[in-house]
């Protein structure tokens, strides 16, 4: 029987993130090939691809998203010149989509702006755990161009089902938009899921309020989260569940985008090691995610 490759006939990664895009490759068994970035003394960048196909993965994380914005484009550009009919980003961190409306007079909803200049440059999109708060689906995101949004939940489900995960575990999500990741985690797992109420007042000014009948005391808890940046959701969160009278708690963050300062905080913060997927390359990364989005690039067969 033929290999199900999605149709696609090789991964293009780059340098940061390069072991990834060889795990995606080699779970389809197609090849990868690495970009050659270069950096001009004034800042620009330039990226060259080898070994050209007609339809291809591009896979790239946007944290840090700025130049990699670039980059890519620049990238979709090489490869449609070359005779790419169909592009494929698999971009498992998503950049912008926090900014998914106006707050402020004056402001952009950069997710909108994001979405429409990638979706000049590609024609399919995978995203994990994709900030949809907001906007509810990658349809919104990507107008016009199939995209898959896929759950972080079961990598973090597998990986506490293999350590062993204690019976009475609670799964707390800091806010309501985590309610779905939560559910997600806890279900297969026949655990209790409790969700609390998140309220952001600047950049590093969170606060997240738990139920006080959340059936908490006494109990291991396993705070569960998209995206972990400036630690400052988990570390009210976990504030929350001891002062409920967690026995102990735990971090999974589907994407790490937190520095060395905040990770040394979660030891501060009498936390263990948070751990997390390794769609972002990060000190952190336990959970991989090749088989899942292996499977998502397969479901575009026949399309
Ligand atoms: O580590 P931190 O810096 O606390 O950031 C992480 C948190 O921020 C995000 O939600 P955010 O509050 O941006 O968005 P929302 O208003 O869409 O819930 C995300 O869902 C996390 O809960």
């Amino acid at each position: 029987m033929a290999r199900n490759t999605g149709n696609y006939r090789a991964v293009y990664g780059f340098p940061e993130s390069a072991d990834a895009a060889r795990r995606l490759a080699q779970a389809l068994d197609i090849p990868c090939h690495i970009a050659d970035l270069h950096r001009f003394p004034d800042g620009e960048s330039l990226v060259r691809l080898p070994e050209p196909v007609e339809r291809a993965i591009v896979y790239r994380s946007l944290d840090r998203p700025n130049d990699k914005l670039v980059e890519l484009t620049l990238a979709s550009s090489v490869l449609r010149r070359q005779g790419a009919t169909d592009l494929c980003l698999v971009a498992p961190y998503m950049a912008y989509m926090r900014q998914d409306a106006i707050f402020k007079p004056g402001e952009p909803v950069s997710q909108t702006v994001v979405g429409e200049w990638l979706g000049r440059c590609f024609d399919r999109f995978v995203c994990v755990e994709p900030h949809l708060h907001r906007t509810h689906t990658l349809d919104e995101v990507f107008v016009g161009r199939p995209a898959i949004a896929l759950s972080g939940a079961a990598p973090i489900a597998d990986h506490l089902r293999a350590a062993g995960v204690k019976p009475g575990t609670v799964i707390v999500g800091p806010d309501e938009e985590s309610a779905p990741l939560v559910e997600a985690v806890a279900g297969p797992l026949g655990l209790t899921g409790v969700v609390g109420r998140k309220e952001r007042r600047g950049d590093r000014d969170v606060t997240v309020a738990l139920p006080p009948d959340a059936p908490i005391h006494d109990r291991p808890v396993v705070i569960v989260d998209d995206v972990i940046s400036s630690g400052e959701t988990i570390f009210s969160c976990a504030r929350a569940a001891r002062v409920l009278g967690a026995d102990t708690v735990r971090v999974y963050g589907v994407h790490a985008l937190f520095n060395d300062t905040v990770a040394g905080r979660f030891a501060a913060e009498g936390l263990g090691r948070p751990l997390s997927c390794d769609g972002v390359p990060h000190p952190s990364n336990a959970l991989p995610l090749d088989g899942l989005i292996a499977e998502a690039i397969q479901s575009f067969a026949g399309e």
